[in-house]
């Protein structure tokens, strides 16, 4: 599902890599959680998996097709197939729950549909199936500016979700949220993740969290992979080497 072969990234200006000669694969049904300082390079590498990120060296591949040397057009139709999570959640304030949920299918629409706000009926039921998954059907005329941090994240997620998509990226999305609330966001993200058999990626702070939820941990530090493996087999040594 997802392979990645030498990959290295250096912004401008920058003489170190933001990410150094990553080699691995991960497939669906994996829940990985990324742990490193910061600046360890876990957001660029999220960047490099939806193709947002141009590369100095090696390659990507999503979904059995190369990216990193794929066009505008192409590209997009496979960013189509990838949910994204934020930290500060991306929502539109004045716009509704619903409508904020709505945004979610516009990268596979035509634009004048999107435009005019016509969904389709299936469109409209997977809206409300994924309303209620993430238990927000009630507040879904409500404003978004009206609601706590933990049901925007919520909102974010269930747009994630109507896209339909094999994979699911998360960079930080628990980092602005108190603890209790970080804990039910990940539940749900696990359970979505396994009711879909997606391929998920979230990049997290919360040690505890990640030993929790992942089925897969990658430690990054100074940009190069110092751990993979299962939460089970990662040592307070090689937490020590993540984190020093
Ligand atoms: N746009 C940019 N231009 C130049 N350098 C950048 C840019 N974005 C990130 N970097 C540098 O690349 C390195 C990796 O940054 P990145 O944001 O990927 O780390 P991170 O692990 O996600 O950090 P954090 O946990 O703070 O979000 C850092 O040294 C950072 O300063």
């Amino acid at each position: 599902m997802l392979n990645l072969k030498n990959v290295t990234v250096t912004y401008e200006n920058e003489d170190n890599p933001a990410v150094k000669d990553l080699n691995f694969s991960v497939e669906r049904g994996e829940f990985v959680c990324v742990l490193g300082r910061s600046g360890a390079g876990k957001s660029t590498f999220i960047r490099t998996i939806n193709g947002l990120q141009p590369l100095q060296n090696g390659t990507v591949t999503v979904l059995g097709h190369e990216i990193s040397s794929m066009h505008e057009k192409k590209l997009r139709e496979i960013r189509s197939r990838i949910g994204m999570i934020f930290q500060h959640f991306h929502l539109i304030p004045r716009m509704s729950v619903k409508q904020n949920v709505f945004t979610g299918r516009f990268g596979q629409r035509r634009a004048l549909h999107n435009f005019l706000g016509i969904f389709s009926e299936e469109e409209k039921e997977n809206a409300d199936y994924y309303l209620k998954e993430v238990g927000l059907y009630e507040f879904r005329d409500r404003r978004v500016e009206r609601l706590s941090g933990g049901q925007k994240q919520r909102v974010g997620i269930a747009r994630a979700m109507v896209q339909n998509p094999s994979i699911l990226l998360g960079d930080e999305p628990v980092a602005s949220l108190d603890p209790t609330t970080s804990d039910h966001i990940f539940y749900l993200l696990r359970q979505l993740h396994e009711e879909k058999n997606l391929l998920t990626i979230i990049n997290v702070h919360d040690i505890a969290l990640a030993e929790k939820y992942a089925s897969r941990i990658i430690g990054l530090k100074n940009g190069e992979l110092v751990f993979d493996g299962r939460p089970a087999d990662m040592t307070a040594r090689d937490l020590d080497n993540i984190y020093e």
